[in-house]
């Protein structure tokens, strides 16, 4: 079994499409991975899979080694720097064309995701993150079943809830946990993303869509927020096209002040973004980093509590 050496396994759920499950897995996996920690990410969201692109290594091929397959490096370990391995599977590597459509039934789907969690060599691994499709479908139910079947209560650490504030006021995330209590899956917290918007001249954060609604959700649910994330249209450059942004003086995100961080001027190119010092020093210079580092200390702070309480 693949998982055998993984320490924690951590799955990421929403409600509904288009949240930013995705993006707030990357940055998560970047962030652990900053933190020291090794990190793999197992994007089994067969229908629309977006990790490759937003760790701009979509054009990479899985190769097949004698016990399964190797995943695609993001990056080495680089211990003097603290910087832990990040290695990515997803079913966009094995597919012949960028952009091609997957239209299989479900068996084909569950079956893949078995596939998916028994044959990818990981190795000695702190996290794996598994970035699901939006909902609670086939690919969900072949998850949690293989994973309770296969892992240790120790290893299943929980799931992390991404939603958006206007998301919580729908039943989708709400169906969402209670598959989580229904399957035995614990829940680590909620991390509500586009929760207002920055706005990059005067750094004054707006709240577009109605406040507070991750917190009353979380209260609602004995759960824990794990932090908001606003809009941030860089951010979204950043993650779509590979670019780092640029900030003008007092922009502020969480009291940081985005125009002291190192940012370098750049425009990546497909090969630039496939260096593996790249992502990281991107990730650095990002708006939203402080952020994510205070969401990753809350799952690593709830994963730890997660296995002393099982
Ligand atoms: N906080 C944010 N600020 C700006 N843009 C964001 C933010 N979060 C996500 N985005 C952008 O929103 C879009 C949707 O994000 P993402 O693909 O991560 O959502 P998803 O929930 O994984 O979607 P899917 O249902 O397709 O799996 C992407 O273009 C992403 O770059
Ligand atoms: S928040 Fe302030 S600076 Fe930004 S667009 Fe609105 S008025 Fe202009």
């Amino acid at each position: 079994m693949s998982l055998t050496k993984v320490k924690h396994i951590v799955l990421i759920l929403s409600g509904k499409g288009g949240v930013g499950k995705s993006s707030v897995t990357t940055q998560l996996a970047l962030s652990l991975s900053l933190a020291g920690h090794s990190v793999g990410v197992l994007d089994i969201d067969l229908t629309g899979p977006s990790i490759p692109r937003m760790f701009g290594i979509e054009d990479s091929k899985v190769t097949q080694a004698p016990g399964g397959w190797l995943p695609i490096p993001v990056h080495e370990a680089n211990p003097s720097a603290g910087v832990g391995a990040l290695r990515v599977m997803s079913l966009g590597f094995l597919l012949p064309k960028r952009g091609d459509a997957v239209v299989w039934r479900g068996p084909k789907k569950t079956a893949m995701v078995r596939q998916f969690l028994t044959d990818v060599l990981w190795g000695e691994m702190d996290y794996l993150l598994i970035d699901t499709p939006p909902g609670t479908s086939d690919e969900h139910i072949s998850l949690v079943e293989t994973l309770l079947k296969d892992t240790t209560p120790e290893q299943l650490a929980g799931a992390v809830v991404v939603t958006t504030p206007q998301a919580v006021a729908t039943a989708d995330v709400r169906k969402e946990l209670n598959f989580c209590a229904k399957t035995g899956v614990k829940v680590l917290g909620v991390v509500e993303n586009m929760s207002g918007f920055v706005c990059p001249n005067c750094s004054e954060c707006t709240h577009i869509f109605m406040q507070g609604g991750g917190r009353a959700m979380a209260d609602d649910f004995g759960i824990k927020l794990l932090g908001s994330v606003p809009i941030d249209p860089q951010f979204l450059v950043m993650i779509e096209t590979g670019k780092r942004p640029r900030y003008p003086a007092g922009t502020l995100v969480n009291g940081q002040d985005m125009s002291t961080l190192t940012i370098q001027d750049t425009t990546s190119g497909a090969d630039e973004t496939r260096d593996p010092g790249l992502l990281v020093e991107k990730y650095k210079d990002c708006s939203l980093a402080p952020v994510f580092k205070s969401i990753t200390d809350e799952v690593i702070t709830a994963v730890e509590q997660s296995g002393t309480s099982s």
